[in-house]
């Protein structure tokens, strides 16, 4: 299922001397099965643009197309319920949303209210449970009685109950140690590979948009200013530390290697990368 933002823009409080542009001329396409990073500074319009995959948000201008829903501003909420199944949202520090006396009835709650029956809704909640690398023991516990990083793969089991086509993720590893990071970048890693699910991902780390992302969107006062790939959007490292964006680690080596005389040609993204263009600069062979 493709996403497509035709001329989008978005006012919050439009007609009000408080309106604020969220939004402006969006045009982009998120294709079916790919990765997609959407990287930009706080109040850029990252999460205003998420609100609008599952129409959350609707758009002051312009047209959103989310498989055969297209959503315009004059589109009622009436037959919006099967986008919020088909698109999960992961907001930020999703943990907060538990609320069931087990894990269980919450990552049931969803599928439940959608009509799925009880025991087959308890059914999913165990295989998911599983999907997000928790033991099947957790799902008679109190969710409250897990660790921060446990609860949040609970909120996920939760939407990935739901079956979604797309699955977006908001900040998902903030606040999490760099271990916990990695195990959670690696489940969406699984997800996206295995059940082919796409990903909508908003970070701040660049590392992970080179590592997991094919497509990047870059906001910048609620415009979309460049998209690409993240070869082609890293191609670039002056604009993105001028943007003060940052850099991959890998990259940002590579360019301060360039200022001492080395040459890359593409930017490496990847520490394999680097290391094959590195060494014939060096005068040994490039591995692999
Ligand atoms: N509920 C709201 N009412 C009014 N203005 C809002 C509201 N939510 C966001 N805005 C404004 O819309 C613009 C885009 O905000 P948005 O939250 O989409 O940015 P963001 O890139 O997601 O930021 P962050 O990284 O902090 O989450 C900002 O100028 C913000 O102040």
């Amino acid at each position: 299922m493709d996403i497509t933002f035709d001329h989008v823009s978005f006012t919050y409080q439009a007609g009000t001397p408080f309106a604020g542009d969220g939004l402006k001329d969006v045009s982009t396409t998120i294709r079916d099965g790919s990765y997609t990073a959407i990287i930009g500074h706080t109040g850029s319009g990252k999460s205003t643009l998420l609100q609008h995959l599952n129409a959350l948000l609707k758009p002051t201008a312009g047209t959103v197309t989310i498989g055969d829903f297209k959503i315009t501003n004059e589109t009622s909420n009436k037959h919006l319920k099967p986008l919020r199944q088909k698109v999960g949202m992961v907001f930020q520090f999703a943990e907060s949303q538990l609320f069931e006396q087990t894990v269980a009835k919450d990552i049931a709650f969803g599928p439940q209210n959608f009509g799925v029956p009880e025991a087959d809704a308890l059914a999913l909640a165990a295989e998911m449970v599983t999907q997000v690398g928790l033991p099947k023991g957790v799902l008679d516990q109190s969710p409250f009685d897990l660790s921060g990083g446990q609860m949040r793969r609970v909120a996920i089991a939760g939407v990935l109950a739901m079956q979604p086509e797309v699955l977006v993720l908001d900040e998902p590893t903030a606040g999490l140690d760099p271990a916990g990071r990695q195990e959670m970048m690696t489940m969406f890693k699984r997800l996206h590979d295995e059940h082919g699910l796409t990903i909508v991902l908003v970070t701040h780390q660049m590392d992970d948009v080179a590592d997991y992302a094919d497509h990047v969107l870059v906001m910048e006062h609620g415009a979309l200013v460049r998209q690409g790939s993240p070869r082609e959007i890293f191609a670039d490292p002056d604009w993105l530390v001028q943007k003060q964006l940052g850099l991959p680690k890998t990259t940002r080596f590579a360019q301060r290697l360039r200022q001492k005389g080395f040459t890359f040609s593409p930017m490496p993204l990847t520490v394999a990368e680097l290391a094959d263009q590195l060494l014939p600069q060096i005068g040994g062979q490039p591995h692999g």
